[in-house]
């Protein structure tokens, strides 16, 4: 429905709506400006990467959630300048190396790859600490959390709940790094079916054998749960062949030769180490500034006052937005156009 139609409705029927994803701070004052499906606001005199802020009025997300709920739905989301690179997905069976394989990736390129650490209701192994390599935590208070709508995607694997939520991947591209997800297939077809664009890898084992062989020899596992992890296995590398989900199926045979061919799917094999990313590149928008919006392009003009006063132009190119609620809006693209000052014709520099 068309934006303005939209809030007119909203007004009339004094409906209050519920407010998903994360909402800004208070500011001293923001300029707003609608688009086609959400309102873009600029918060003035915040912190650089607190400036951008968008609410959801009609996107996907708030469609869904709407049916979800039952009620209206309006969402933040937190706008951020540039694109992230796409996050890989890797699926496959228990047992079938993901973790060793996702640990090479990370141990040799620590800069680029951040890790998505999930949310489960199982208990940690030996070795493993919570916050690293899962959030370990009560059923209940997951329930909630995914009430909430605070997950990307959860789905019950092996008799326990687990999920990725919005901030594990969130935190991993606010770091400048790729995300990796380590998730069952369920949760492979939801995150196919969201918002996040992403490259999806499923793991196979070269045989039945070799898979309960590595289950065993991992000695993670009861007796009972390798059992139902082996049941599990059959079906979820049917899905894993068969679903459409997958960009890429890869054979873990030998380790080593399975590690180079999912760093050359990656773009990685000429690497010795990681291009370096460049970090988002950062906006002044002083407490005076005033917007307005041609087409795609929205034009803030900063008026900044010293001795001489000076106006900077700033265009916000909003027409490839990615993402968005529940996590943040990425694909923002920002330009300097020029700034002048109160000399002859009112313009005496243009840069
Ligand atoms: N859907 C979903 N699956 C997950 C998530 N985290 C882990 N998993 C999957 O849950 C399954 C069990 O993981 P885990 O208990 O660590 O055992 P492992 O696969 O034997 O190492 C694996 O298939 C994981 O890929 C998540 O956040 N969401
Ligand atoms: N290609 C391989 N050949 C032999 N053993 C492997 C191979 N890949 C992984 N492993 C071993 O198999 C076990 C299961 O690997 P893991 O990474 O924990 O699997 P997953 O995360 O898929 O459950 C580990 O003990 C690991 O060292």
């Amino acid at each position: 429905m068309e934006l303005a139609k939209q809030l007119l409705l909203l007004a009339i029927r004094w409906v209050r709506p519920t407010v998903r994803g994360t909402k800004p701070v208070l500011c001293n004052g923001l300029s707003a400006v609608p688009l086609e499906d959400r309102i873009l606001i600029l918060k003035k005199g915040s912190k650089p990467d607190d400036r951008i802020w968008f609410l959801e009025i009609d996107t996907q997300y708030v469609r869904q959630q709407q049916k979800i709920l039952g009620t209206e739905v309006v969402a933040w989301s937190k706008g951020v300048i540039g694109n992230a690179e796409k996050p890989v997905v890797i699926s496959g069976p228990s047992g079938v190396g993901k973790g060793t394989l996702i640990s090479m990736l990370m141990k040799e390129f620590p800069s680029m790859f951040g890790f998505s650490v999930s949310h489960t209701t199982r208990a940690p192994r030996g070795i493993e600490k919570d916050g690293v390599h899962y959030h370990f935590t009560e059923k209940s208070i997951m329930e909630k959390e995914i009430k909430e709508g605070k997950f990307l995607e959860f789905a019950s694997v092996h008799g326990n709940l687990y999920g990725t939520s919005v901030e594990a991947v969130e935190l991993v591209a606010d770091a400048g790094k790729r995300c990796i997800l380590d998730i069952d297939v369920q949760g492979a077809r939801s995150v196919r079916a969201s918002t996040l664009e992403a490259i999806f890898i499923f793991i196979c084992p070269p045989s039945m054998e070799e898979l309960e062989k590595r289950l065993r020899d991992r000695g993670t596992e009861t007796e009972e749960q390798i059992l139902k992890r082996l049941r599990n296995a059959d079906a979820e590398i049917e899905q894993g062949k068969s679903s459409q989900i997958f960009d890429f199926i890869l054979y873990n045979d030998n380790l080593e030769e399975c590690h180079e061919r999912l760093k050359k799917l990656l773009g990685l094999d000429g690497f010795v180490t990681a291009p370096p990313i460049s970090g988002p590149i950062e906006i002044d928008l002083p407490m005076d500034h005033s917007v307005s919006k041609i087409d795609n392009k929205i034009i803030i003009n900063c008026i900044s006052s010293g001795e001489k006063e000076s106006k900077n132009l700033v265009i916000l190119d909003v027409s490839s937005l990615k993402g968005g609620a529940p996590g943040r809006t990425r694909g923002l693209n920002f330009q300097a156009i020029g700034s002048f000052s109160n000399g002859l014709n009112g313009i005496d520099q243009l840069s």
